[in-house]
This record gives C-alpha cells, sequence and structure tokens, in this order.
C-alpha cells in the first residue's frame, strides 16, 4: 500500500489524527463474552485482549487468519564507538539467513502460522554516527517510514515488527532518553553481551548523542538518534492504526520505535499490546513509559520480532475461545 504522506508534517497530521475502535463491536464483544461457558472472568486477561481486538477489527465474534511479521533491517554508524559485541557484517549476513529460513524468527513466525517478509534498508550506506552527526537526514527519514508503511499488507489482522541490526539497541536507548527522559546508564543495556567496557562505551556514545542533538520533538529525535529499521517499524505500526489492524510489540528497540508514536500522540498505540519483556535492563522502564504490561517473560533478548511472535498464539488463544466457545444457552450448561 503506497504511503499517504509525502514530507514529515504529513505523517505528524496523520499520527494527530488517528482511528479509534468500533464501540459497537466492543459492546457486543462484552455482552457474548458474560455468555460463554466458563465463570465469569475465568480466562483473565485472555477476555480482555479478546474484547480489544474486537474492538479494532470491528468484529465482535472475530478471527485471527493472516498475521504479518514484517523484519526491517538497517546499519548503525554508531558502531565505529565499540557499542556491539558483534561486527556490522551481521547484519546483512542475517538478512541472508531470514531469507533461507534459518533464523529464529523463521520458526517461530511459521509457529505461530504467520506470513513473514523481510525488508533490508540501505545496508550498505549506515545511518550517520550519531554521536557526531545527525543519524538521517530528513529525506532519509521520510524514506524509512514510508517504506515501513508500504511493507504492511492491508488484508493482514495482526502485525508483528521485528529487527535487525547490529548497534540498535544503543540507537533505541539514545532514543529512548530523548523521548522519555534520563541519561545513557538509564537506558544503555547489554544487547548481544557486551561486557563492562562496551556498556560503558554504549553509555557515553547515548549521552554524547543527546548532548550534541536538541531532540525534544519526537521525529526529530528518530532522526537524530534513529536507523532506518527503527523508523520503519514506527512507519508499519502507525500503517496498521490506520488500517485497524492490532500489532504485537517485541522487544526493546521495537518499543523504542513504538515509543515515538506514543509521543505523537498518547493514544497512538491503543491499538498495540506488549508481546514480551526483553532481558535487555531497560525494557520495563520503556513499557512503564508507553503504559503496557507484557504477555510473556521469558528471558529473551533477541529481538527479530521473536517475543512479539511467540505472543501472536496467546492471542489466538484469547480469540478462538471468544469466537469459537459455546454460550450457557447454546451448550444447556446451567447459568449462575
Ligand atoms: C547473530 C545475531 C542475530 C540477531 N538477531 C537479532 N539480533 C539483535 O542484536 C542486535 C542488537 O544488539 P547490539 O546493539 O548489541 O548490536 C540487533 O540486530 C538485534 O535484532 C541479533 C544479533 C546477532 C549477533
Ligand atoms: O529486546 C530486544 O529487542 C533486543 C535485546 C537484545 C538484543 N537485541 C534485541
Amino acid at each position: 500500500m503506497t504511503a499517504p504522506f509525502t514530507s514529515l508534517a504529513d505523517f505528524r497530521s496523520l499520527c494527530a489524527a488517528l482511528s479509534t475502535p468500533d464501540k459497537a463491536a466492543i459492546a457486543g464483544a462484552t455482552a457474548r463474552n458474560a455468555q460463554l461457558t466458563k465463570p465469569q472472568g475465568a480466562l483473565g486477561r485472555l477476555e480482555d485482549l479478546a474484547i480489544w481486538y474486537a474492538g479494532w477489527r470491528a468484529d465482535p465474534r472475530p478471527a485471527i487468519r493472516a498475521p504479518q511479521v514484517i523484519i526491517f533491517a538497517g546499519n548503525h554508524g554508531v558502531c565505529a564507538q565499540g557499542v556491539s559485541a558483534f561486527p556490522p557484517e551481521v547484519t546483512v549476513q542475517m538478512v541472508a539467513n531470514f531469507e533461507h529460513g534459518g533464523a529464529a524468527i523463521n520458526q517461530l513466525s511459521k509457529a505461530a502460522g504467520a506470513r513473514m517478509d523481510v525488508h533490508a534498508l540501505s545496508l550498505a550506506t549506515p545511518t550517520a554516527d550519531f554521536t557526531l552527526a545527525p543519524a538521517m537526514t530528513e529525506s532519509e527519514l521520510l524514506d524509512a517510514l514510508q517504506k515501513g508503511w508500504s511493507a504492511v499488507d492491508p488484508p493482514a489482522d495482526l502485525l508483528v515488527t521485528g529487527e535487525m541490526g547490529i548497534g540498535n539497541t544503543t540507537s533505541a536507548a539514545a532514543l529512548a532518553a530523548a523521548l522519555f527522559g534520563g541519561t545513557g546508564a538509564d537506558w544503555a543495556g547489554r544487547g548481544t553481551g557486551v561486557d563492562d567496557a562496551g556498556l560503558a562505551r554504549k553509555v557515553a556514545a547515548v549521552d554524547a548523542g543527546l548532548a550534541l542533538h536538541d531532540p525534544r520533538d519526537p521525529l526529530e529525535a528518530l532522526r537524530c538518534l534513529g536507523g532506518r529499521e527503527i523508523a520503519a517499524m514506527a512507519g508499519a505500526m502507525a500503517a496498521a492504526r490506520a488500517l485497524r489492524i492490532p500489532v504485537i510489540l517485541d522487544g526493546f528497540i521495537c518499543s523504542a520505535a513504538a515509543g515515538v508514536l506514543h509521543r505523537l500522540n498518547p493514544a497512538g498505540l491503543d491499538h498495540a499490546v506488549a508481546g514480551h519483556l526483553s532481558l535487555e535492563g531497560a525494557h520495563q522502564r520503556l513499557l512503564d513509559a508507553l503504559g503496557k504490561q507484557p504477555l510473556l517473560s521469558l528471558g529473551l533478548r533477541l529481538g527479530e520480532g521473536s517475543g512479539a511472535a511467540l505472543a501472536i498464539t496467546i492471542l489466538q488463544g484469547a480469540v478462538a475461545c471468544h469466537s469459537g466457545m459455546a454460550t450457557f444457552a447454546e451448550a444447556g450448561v446451567s447459568d449462575a
């Protein structure tokens, strides 16, 4: 789907005027939930998830038939600061691995019955090192937002955005600090597994980026400190909102991208749930800032959309119970 914006100002306007869930579908789903053959509330959070999903799909008895996982890949100039345990070549190598079906996300997407797409974004041209210059120009940011938007398949009924980009936990930490306050020490974590000296370099890189730029505006923060794959995730999540496709957030990097939409509009993530709590140090802090409770906490620290892809099956379970269970009247089970 072609992106309906040709400037950052247009994107900002789209994010200011967002779709809302369908009230009649929420009312219908709430009424149905109360009649299903179980004690009231016995399916816990699954019940809320099903009603939330029904509202966004404008259908009181919805189904999940076409989940889409999209992986965006980008390279980061800030790798020159020694912020990752792995070299930047791994980004393009992992893209090939995704294309051949060999990565964790391939297996998790398959297990969830999701279609998986991979978009490599100008890997031969890393972003600028944000400790020295803005990571992206305005036109590079616009291009990444548009590519993210266009990657969403309109008939999809659930979206996961994942990423691959060596160095991107540093970029995400800087973006989170710019969006929500705090310093490098608050937001930098161990990513692919840096040692104490590597963590100190990450903290210093984030603090240098915050000192160099004036990223009080969320899109300017994304431009100066983000990366192409992070911007594309934000663009895809915004497209999902326009298409009323619910979103499952992944780990730290995806949540930082989501933070841009949250700062552009406090209701900007109402169509999203947090799939999991990543082991990356500041993910809990970031989810708190977004007001989201994770569905899973399995000690994952991978990215790629892996935790969110696992959570697809939770949402499928919620919606299958909601739409497929019998009511007390249908089953002839005595009501309380
Ligand atoms: C083989 C491999 C596969 C990955 N899949 C996701 N990531 C994750 O690690 C990177 C972020 O960590 P940092 O900021 O420390 O570089 C991202 O690419 C993220 O998706 C991977 C990393 C590696 C090495
Ligand atoms: O939470 C994440 O997204 C994450 C954590 C560590 C490394 N890569 C990604």
